[in-house]
């Protein structure tokens, strides 16, 4: 049988994610061949340029879904996070897998958590969502850009060019770094971005047979929860360079979603949370309170012209 072609960043986040999939499918099938075909994308390429000034949304994704519609690998493996909220015609997010720690952590050499940081301390971090929730609590931080793979972006802060840095605690536990994490934020400071910490496999729409293969690795209560996610922020027609944070939690058979759009200076900071059994219905609902709120005005603002 042809080997089954796994789709990925060529990152070492991206790649230890593409293997725990491919580690999942030989679990249930042990006579699969599967390889894996890295790729690099533009939004590893540009690294010069802060994230929310690249134009165009999937920038992590984009290659990849282009080779996965060529019929050059059979599935894709993502971060929710870098998905876009609509995927190309022919394509389809078929499976989420178990959710990660949702939380961002607090990386440092010499301070333990945000309390910690002196006035006007160097925070590095390129994402307008966890830079405004900070700035929103401590409007006298400097928050400087920082690009790059998780090990780029812990060498940049070792080597004294920051006093904190902010990642997703997820990644830092795939690749077997938590003990770089010196506290967690609280969601309630840092609400993750819509999809932090969950992995999703992406097929072609008409291949059922990688579906059947794929479709056992899903998660049903992480895919509820990142399904109310993403439905909110395709109504808010947000991606994740936006200053746009969610998270939905299931209890005892209800769906909960708190979502934020906030300022990238982080002086309004806009909060919605409904409660719900359809995650469609609900990320709609939230993503609708948000507007009514002035959401619209914010992110049309981030618009790259
Ligand atoms: N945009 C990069 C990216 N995409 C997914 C993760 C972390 C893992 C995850 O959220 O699943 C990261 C790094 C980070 O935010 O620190």
């Amino acid at each position: 049988m042809d080997p089954l072609r796994i789709g990925t960043r060529a990152s070492p986040l991206a790649l230890w994610q593409a293997e725990h999939v491919r580690e999942a499918l030989l679990t249930r099938d042990p006579f699969l061949s599967v390889d894996l075909v890295p790729m690099t994308t533009t939004g590893d390429r540009e690294l010069a340029v802060p994230l929310h000034q690249l134009g165009g949304k999937g920038l992590f994704v984009k290659e990849i879904e282009s080779a996965l519609l060529a019929g050059e690998v059979d599935l894709a493996v993502h971060s929710m996070k870098d998905v876009p909220a609509l995927q190309p015609e022919g394509l389809e997010l078929a499976v989420i897998l178990e959710r990660e720690d949702v939380r961002d952590a607090f990386v440092a050499a010499q301070y333990e958590n945000e309390i910690a940081l002196p006035k006007g301390a160097r925070v590095g971090s390129s994402s307008l969502r966890r830079r405004a929730q900070l700035l929103h609590r401590r409007p006298d931080l400097q928050i400087e850009d920082l690009r790059g793979n998780v090990a780029t972006r812990l060498a940049k802060l070792d080597c004294g060019d920051y006093d904190a840095i902010i990642l997703a605690a997820a990644g830092l536990k795939r690749l077997g770094m938590e003990e770089r994490i010196r506290s967690f934020f609280a969601v309630e400071d840092s609400l993750p971005a819509v999809g932090q910490g969950a992995i999703g496999i992406e097929i072609r729409a008409d291949d059922e047979k990688t579906r059947s293969l794929v479709l056992p690795l899903a998660h049903q209560e992480t895919s509820l929860c990142v399904r109310a996610e993403r439905a909110m922020n395709r109504t808010l027609g947000g991606d994740c360079r936006l200053p746009v944070a969610a998270l939905a939690r299931w209890k005892e058979g209800m769906l909960k979603l708190e979502g934020r759009v906030a300022s990238p200076d982080g002086q309004t900071v806009l909060r919605a949370e409904a409660a719900g059994s359809d995650p469609i219905a609900l990320g709609e609902q939230v993503a609708e309170d948000l507007l009514q709120q002035g959401a619209g005005k914010i992110i049309k603002e981030l618009q790259p012209a």
